[in-house]
């Protein structure tokens, strides 16, 4: 089977420093793929760029499925409520959701109804974060620092997506919390600075 992603020789810098440098990445149906390394490292900087967010300076992407990503923080409309950020996800993506379909989703993280998100703390945004790409389905998860701001209820339910994402797809995390993704991960992956 052809990898969910695929990148090869991938390269980016910003002006003359360079970030990432020849990387041969591939993710596969089942993995959990751990990005770990110091603050500035480019942990972020990959995930914009096998997100398709941000150009590479060299190299190639192959993607195969929709991608999913989570943002640190993770954007939205802080005018809207979270029910009408969850909507509002899914009629981009052609789809015409229930009203009971997103009081659902939003019930299952934990969010109270008719909340405009400016009135989010960043743990709900992580939880908003985690109803919407639950909603979307992609087969490729990029996840930013996921567990962040989440107390450990939340925890369980980033978990309890993760194991999930697994059946149907692949997972590409970044995180400082090696003891907390060591449980989750099937590989990591250090990334080095480049001298
Ligand atoms: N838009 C940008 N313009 C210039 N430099 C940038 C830009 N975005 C990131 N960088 C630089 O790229 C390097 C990698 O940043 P990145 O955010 O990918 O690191 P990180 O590993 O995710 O860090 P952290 O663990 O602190 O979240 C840093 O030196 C950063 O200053």
């Amino acid at each position: 089977m052809s990898p969910l992603l695929e990148a090869q020789s991938l390269s980016k810098r910003y002006g003359r420093d360079w970030v990432i440098r020849d990387l041969d990445f591939r993710l596969e149906a089942g993995e959990v793929v751990a990005l770990l390394g110091p603050n500035g490292v480019g942990k972020t900087t990959l995930l914009r760029l096998l997100a398709g967010l941000i150009r590479a300076s060299g190299g190639q992407i192959r993607r195969q499925g929709k991608v999913g990503l989570l943002a640190n923080p993770p954007a939205f409309h802080r005018h809207f409520t979270g029910e009408e950020n969850l909507s509002y996800a899914l009629r981009l993506e052609g789809h015409t959701p229930r009203a009971s379909t997103i009081a659902a989703a939003l019930k299952a993280v934990g969010l109270p109804a008719g909340k405009p998100v400016l009135g989010y703390s960043s743990g709900m945004k992580k939880r908003l974060a985690m109803a919407r790409l639950r909603l979307l389905r992609p087969e490729i998860w990029l996840l930013d620092e996921p567990e962040a701001a989440l107390d450990a209820q939340g925890r369980e339910l980033l978990e309890a997506l993760i194991l999930e994402a697994r059946t149907s797809g692949g997972v590409v995390l970044a995180t400082h919390d090696r003891d907390w993704v060591q449980r989750l991960a099937t590989r990591t992956l250090e990334l080095s600075p480049i001298t």
